[in-house]
């Protein structure tokens, strides 16, 4: 039996000395509900709850590999949350870096019971990031072995996470469009990787058009597509804090994925973004924000005939609802009441 999750795909992975692993990826495939041809991957099933233990456990395999004495990330939570429980497993220490007070509470706490040590640094995870690449990499080299830089710059968490498109494409074939939502645009790029290998191995065709989605208020790399100026923005804001990045690292690998699939970068608000969270909560699928921006841009493409009912379609749903608890709470319009009398419960459970 070849095993399941990400290293059932060993053969198409760097080898680490050492596998550092929970059982992350061979994560479920949804079908959308009123939607015959739309799937959402819910990347929430891992084992920290988000896509980034694919890349992770790749990472840190590689970490203990080589030696180091810990792992450093700069983060806006899932990244931090991830490495922290990948090196407590491996064993190593964690240093990660978040914009103060930008962190949904489900990461933080995350970060804090797997024992890494976290910096709070002033403003954006942008700030963060770029006191991580200082503190580390200086003169264009690794000036610190002790911490490995396991952003996903590191393309071994790339190798791991375009495990995503092999279990796609194992699933139910390539499809015609996949909509990720893009914060340091490592993602969509290491997903894309994937269906470009099968392309390679002559498994698929073709890839599908990979459509980028951000939050209005935190576009730079909608800015760079529509020709605005380069993929930078100084203020990002959104309420979807998992992709509240002004200055995407991996902008160009991004852009790349979109550009030769053919694909689009497409914005939505943050309304929209809260709207798919609550419509995902409705059929039983819990998504944090960022990861409702997919099925958000999905809805907007098939408004504006970017694309049509009947095509095939994957939303990659890249983190679970429990992460941002704060959001969960404002964006749910709970229909929740008191009940003070055996009386008043009676009168809930009874057919009215
Ligand atoms: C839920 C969720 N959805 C989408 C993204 C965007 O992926 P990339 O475009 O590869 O950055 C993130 C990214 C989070 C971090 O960058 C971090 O944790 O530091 C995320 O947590």
């Amino acid at each position: 039996l070849r095993g399941r999750g990400v290293w059932r795909y060993r053969e198409l992975l760097p080898e680490p000395g050492n596998t550092v692993t929970m059982g992350e990826g061979a994560t479920p495939l949804i079908r959308l509900r009123g939607h015959g041809n739309a799937y959402v991957k819910f990347e929430g099933a891992n084992p920290t709850g988000s896509f980034k233990d694919r890349g992770m456990t790749v990472g840190v395999s590689l970490a203990l590999s080589i030696g180091v004495k810990g792992v450093i990330v700069a983060s806006t939570g899932n990244t931090a949350a991830s490495a922290a429980a990948y090196a407590a497993r491996a064993g190593l220490e964690c240093l990660v870096v978040l914009p103060k007070g930008g962190v949904a509470k489900g990461k933080l706490g995350q970060a804090m019971l797997h024992g890494a040590k976290i910096a709070e640094v002033p403003g954006t995870f942008d700030n963060a990031l770029e006191y991580v690449l200082e503190a580390v990499l200086s003169d264009g080299r690794v000036n610190n072995v002790n911490y490995y830089p396991l952003n996903s710059i590191n393309p071994w968490r790339l190798e791991g996470q375009k495990t995503i498109a092999y279990e796609i494409v194992e699933e139910i074939g390539v499809p015609d469009y996949v909509f990720v939502p893009v914060g340091n645009g490592g993602n969509i790029y290491a997903i894309w990787k994937g269906f470009r290998e099968l392309v390679d191995f002559g498994v698929i065709d073709r890839v599908p058009k990979m459509i980028g989605v951000q939050a209005s208020g935190a576009a730079p790399m909608v800015r760079y597509w529509r020709g605005l100026g380069e993929a930078r923005i100084d203020n990002p804001r959104t309420v979807a804090s998992a992709i509240r990045i002004g200055r995407p690292i991996n902008w160009f690998r991004a852009y790349r994925a979109v550009k030769y699939s053919g694909g689009e970068f497409i914005e939505v608000s943050d309304d929209e973004i809260l709207m798919a969270q609550r419509m995902l909560g409705r059929e039983g699928i819990g998504v944090e924000p960022a990861s409702a921006a997919s099925l958000a841009g999905y809805l907007k493409a098939l408004g504006e005939g970017m694309v049509d009912a009947g095509d095939k379609v994957v939303l990659i749903a890249t983190g679970h609802a429990l992460k941002d608890p704060d959001t969960l709470l404002m964006n749910s319009n709970v229909n929740m009441v008191s009940v003070s009398s055996l009386d008043e419960l009676r009168s809930l459970i009874v057919a009215q």
